[in-house]
């Protein structure tokens, strides 16, 4: 069912030899920006056309009233709020644990610089909800948003044709849990539109969303394309785009763990993708027979197999574990399972992955929901340079600096020796102003 990659002999450029989806972002953000553009200038006209069009639905007032969102919690299944509240319970432990305390630095007598940490003032968190409906999302952009103290935190999620246009009930209602009462039926391109550049929520001009500094949250290509093509106008944490799963693995995995795994993040989208890096032919081919026992019993059979099947997905042979790991660095997953002997070891050292999942007691789906640690994560070989969702994502370090009359004094011979060079005569003669006589 996987394409099969074979590496055995060397490891020329993992990079090439593993593709992502075809269809790739730069492709999308062609196909999406008349939606963007039509929301930047038509506001509210445009956002309901854009949901009619690809959501099939839209509720004429855009904002989702308040009652809606108490109604949502209270009727929640019981089981399914202890569930979120575990979720809610444990990342809110290990995101506390990420707040960053204001450090000043003595650069010399009289002169320090102190780096302040503050959060960003009124944040967009998109949820997803086309294929699947993601009230963990909601746990996972709001908990690190709060926990940096972010003060305007809106959330946006597609319309539901079978919720009347509003979005999921247990997406409303997970908002209800956590205290965010600013949500907007919206999805798709048009939303992260909207939360950009603002725009009227009804049709009358009585009530806007305001735009918003920063935009976070996971969602399908359209999504992550508005935020490519959006980056700059508003602040984007980093693309977290189709799911993908790398596994590394030797002969100890257990193969129908492996296959479990490779069919889990491949039900989020036919374009996710799933991979499998190992030295074990006999582990490929027992992989290969789980999956075929695996998928027809899954119930989105269908999707995954489109995702399975894909040249974004696929069985890499490799010599050994050191080879495969240069494999998994190159195509730097969202999420990495490594399943071998001395899981540890080898996960220490990975340089590019979005979150590596150790052992055979960490799958993946433990961190969608439950571990504490956070699932939007950097797909499409972000994670070479970018980190999953932190309380980090919602800071910034602004720097206070301070000098006093004779720190200045002592330094400006110098200040004025690099302006000279940058031939930039002004910044020295804004230190020479102070000092009037003193310095050449
Ligand atoms: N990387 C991460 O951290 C992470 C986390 C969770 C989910 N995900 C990914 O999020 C995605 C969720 O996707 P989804 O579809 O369920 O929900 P979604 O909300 O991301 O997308 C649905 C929206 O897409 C828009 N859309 C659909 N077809 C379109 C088209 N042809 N042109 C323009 N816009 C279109 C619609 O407006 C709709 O509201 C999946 O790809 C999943 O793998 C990623
Ligand atoms: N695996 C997704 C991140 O790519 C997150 C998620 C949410 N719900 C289930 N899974
Ligand atoms: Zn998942």
């Amino acid at each position: 069912m996987l394409n099969r990659i074979d590496l055995r002999g060397g490891v020329p450029d993992p990079r090439r030899l593993l593709p992502r989806a075809q269809l790739d972002v730069s492709v999308a953000v062609e196909r999406i920006r008349p939606v963007v553009e039509a929301v930047r200038e038509h506001g509210y006209a445009a956002i309901r056309e854009a949901s009619e069009r690809f959501d099939g639905i839209s509720p004429e007032v855009l904002r989702v009233p308040a009652e809606v969102i108490a109604a949502a919690e209270s009727t929640l299944d019981p089981e399914v709020r202890a569930a979120l509240l575990e979720s809610i319970r444990r990342a809110r432990r290990v995101h506390a644990d990420q707040r960053r305390t204001d450090h000043t630095t003595q650069v010399v007598p009289g002169g320090t610089v102190t780096e302040r940490w503050v959060p960003v003032e009124r944040v967009g968190l998109y949820v997803p909800g086309g294929l699947a409906m993601y009230p963990s999302t909601v746990v996972m952009n709001v908990v690190p948003a709060q926990e940096a103290g972010v003060r305007s935190l809106v959330v946006v999620s597609p319309p539901q044709k079978d919720n009347g246009g509003l979005p999921d009930p247990r997406v409303l209602a997970a908002c209800a849990l956590l205290g965010v009462d600013e949500v907007y039926a919206v999805g798709g391109a048009q939303a992260v539109a909207m939360l950009a550049y603002g725009a009227s929520v009804d049709a009358e001009d009585s009530a806007r969303c305001e735009p918003v500094d920063m935009i976070t949250g996971p969602g399908n290509i359209w999504v992550t394309a508005a935020k490519r093509l959006l980056r700059g106008v508003v602040g984007i944490d980093a693309e977290a785009g189709p799911t993908e799963i790398a596994i590394l693995a030797d002969d100890s995995a257990d193969p129908a763990h492996v296959a479990a795994d490779l069919i889990s993040q491949a039900e989020h989208d036919p374009l996710a993708a799933s991979v499998l890096v190992t030295p074990s032919v006999e582990l490929v081919e027992a992989v290969e027979r789980e999956l075929a026992r695996q998928v027809p019993a899954t119930k989105h059979a269908e999707r995954v197999t489109t995702a399975l099947t894909g040249e974004q997905s696929g069985v890499v042979l490799v010599d050994d574990l050191d080879a495969g790991l240069r494999v998994v660095d190159a195509y730097a997953a969202e999420h990495l399972e490594i399943q071998t002997r001395d899981a540890r070891e080898w996960a220490l050292r990975v340089r590019n992955a979005g979150a590596i999942f150790v052992g055979s007691w960490s799958p993946v789906s433990l961190g969608d929901y439950c571990a504490g640690s956070n699932h939007v994560l950097p797909t499409g070989g972000c994670a070479r340079h970018s980190s999953g969702l932190s309380v980090q994502s919602f800071l910034r370090g602004i720097h206070l600096v301070e000098y006093s009359q004779d720190a200045l004094r002592e330094v400006a011979p110098h200040v004025v020796t690099l302006a000279t060079v940058e031939d930039l005569p002004a910044h020295g003669q804004a230190v020479r102003a102070r000092f009037p006589g003193t310095l050449s």
